[in-house]
């Protein structure tokens, strides 16, 4: 029986549901139950962890996804076959296991590291109630620790065995800054930054989550164990931050200021999960928006770009073309672009660039948080370090920037500056303050800041990330130029024209 509107596989097989006749078809999008009279049933074919067939039944399981804002759930079902069905319901469950898994390795070889104080607190749960069950249902090789105390993260990475398809991490964003410091410690460095990295929220902002798998998904505990299981390899640029005399690698974001203030200065409500930023924002755990408290600093930069017409216009054509999709085969990356087993070395020790006063903040993705797209036109793997400084400005404009920072609002403030660059420094004119390094707290000090390009691996749905950046206020920006330039304009808006209108 054809599937109507699927194209089918041409993979069906016969089965009983409560004793009545129906068909499972595979089909390009999944699997479609069909009985009589019009039951239809559909499983995306990406979601499905296993099939097979045990004695007279058919078992699949796979992650269901439910109602919006709800955590999708690992699912088994049944299906009855009859004894002459048998060979053929075995060959179908094969090739529905050929699509499920297209490109992937089968049972992958998972290393995890839990950390339970992460966020709320609650990751040794969700890994015996959530995570284990899944990883168990695709088969996967599990070697489990759970940290103990901060900078254990390091010390496993650092001794990590090489033979693992994935490093998978139940925690927030500060134990995959460990790992990463951990990785440059290691015996064989590069290898160990090959090896992809799949986070699994369950600390307080998840950014990494958030940016690989997206807004509506980046909570999702099941969601973020299919990534895991069937990602793809993404690179990653990762930074050196040079403090004093140490090297510090640095995926994520490096803040001063009020940024900083708002991640470190919250850490005693991490028990709330992400909404510890909105309120330290908003109400003043340490009140900086509403003290407006400065935090003065030199920024110097090795500049790639400074136009922020020119960042969209290239975030648009990238967007188009999928230039954003670059595989970890063509980036891989670090070894041919250094052409030996170590770490790359520094190349940027004296800076010269622009002066500027307020806060800095410098990032690689696009999200900071579930609220918060600072970066929108943040590159996984650009070899650029995306860099934000604001002027001083007033608290009312703000705290207009929080309505839309999801979208990347904040983007086109006039009083923030955005930069593309291969490396900065930063000195701060005082060191009373918080320096925040992947959200992790250090000593306020001058530091240097160096992009190493694709030098770490992640595992995404994608191969890109899933951030989506609302550009149609550039649109309205630009027309709103063009009024005030042309004359033509002028005239015709003057004659009425509505057309016209709303840009002015
Ligand atoms: N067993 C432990 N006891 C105390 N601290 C730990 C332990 N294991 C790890 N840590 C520390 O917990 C800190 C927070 O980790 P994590 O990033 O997972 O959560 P979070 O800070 O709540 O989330 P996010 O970084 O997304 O805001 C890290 O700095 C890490 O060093």
């Amino acid at each position: 029986m054809a599937v109507e509107g699927q194209q089918s596989l041409e993979h069906e097989v016969r089965v009983l549901v409560d004793g009545k006749p129906a068909t499972l078809t595979l089909t390009r999008e999944g699997v479609v139950q069909s009985s009589q009279p019009q039951s239809f049933r559909q499983i995306n074919v990406y979601n499905v962890l296993w099939t097979q067939v045990n004695g007279d039944q058919l078992e699949l399981s796979y992650i269901r996804r439910r109602k919006k804002g709800k955590q999708s759930v690992l699912t088994r079902s049944y299906w009855t076959i009859e004894e002459a069905d048998k060979e053929e319901a075995k060959e179908w469950c094969e090739a529905v296991m050929v699509e499920a898994y297209k490109g992937v390795t089968l049972k992958r070889r998972l290393r995890i590291l839990v950390n339970p104080h992460g966020g709320p607190g609650k990751a040794r749960q969700i890994y015996s109630n959530t995570v284990e069950p899944i990883f168990q249902a695709a088969r996967c090789h599990m070697e489990t620790s759970f940290t103990e105390r901060a900078r254990h993260a390091s010390e496993l990475a650092k001794q990590l065995s090489l033979e693992f398809d994935a490093l998978v991490l139940l925690s927030g964003d500060g134990l995959l800054h460990e790992v990463y410091n951990g990785f440059a410690e290691h015996d064989d460095p590069l290898t160990a930054f090959s090896i992809p990295v799949a986070p699994i929220p369950t600390g307080s902002a998840n950014g990494m989550a958030i940016n690989l798998l997206g807004i509506e998904d980046g909570f999702d505990v099941a969601i973020a164990c299919l990534n895991a299981i069937k990602g793809k390899p993404m690179k990653q640029d990762i930074c050196s931050v040079m403090l004093g005399d140490k090297r510090i690698f640095c995926y994520f974001s490096v803040s001063l200021g009020l940024m900083a203030d708002l991640d470190l200065g919250t850490e005693h409500l991490r028990w709330m999960g992400d909404i510890r930023f909105a309120l330290g924002y908003l109400y003043g755990v340490n009140a900086e928006v509403m003290k407006m408290k400065q935090c003065p600093i030199l920024l110097e930069m090795k500049t790639a770009e400074s136009d922020k017409d020119k960042m969209i216009e290239e975030f648009r054509e990238r967007s188009e073309t999928h230039w954003r999709v670059q595989h970890a085969r063509e980036l891989d990356g670090h070894r041919h672009l250094v052409g030996d087993d170590a770490l790359p070395k520094l190349k940027h020790d004296s800076l010269k660039g622009d002066a500027d006063e307020g806060w800095a903040n410098a990032g690689s993705s696009p999200y900071v948080g579930r609220d918060f797209m600072q970066f929108p036109v943040a590159h996984a793997s650009d070899g650029l370090i995306d860099i934000v400084a604001q002027e001083i400005t007033t608290r009312s404009e703000l705290l207009k920037a929080m309505d839309g920072a999801e979208k990347g609002k904040t983007f086109f403030l006039e009083t923030q500056h955005y930069f593309k660059a291969q490396a900065y420094r930063i000195t701060p004119y005082s060191i009373d303050g918080n320096l925040a390094i992947d959200g992790e707290r250090y000593p306020l000090q001058p530091f240097t800041v160096e992009c190493h390009k694709a030098l770490g691996t992640l595992l995404s749905p994608t191969g890109h990330y899933a951030a989506e950046f609302d550009t149609s206020q550039f649109e309205r920006r630009k027309q709103r130029v063009q009024c005030v330039n042309d004359d033509d304009m002028t005239v015709t808006k003057r004659k009425g024209l509505g057309k016209l209108l709303p840009c002015c």
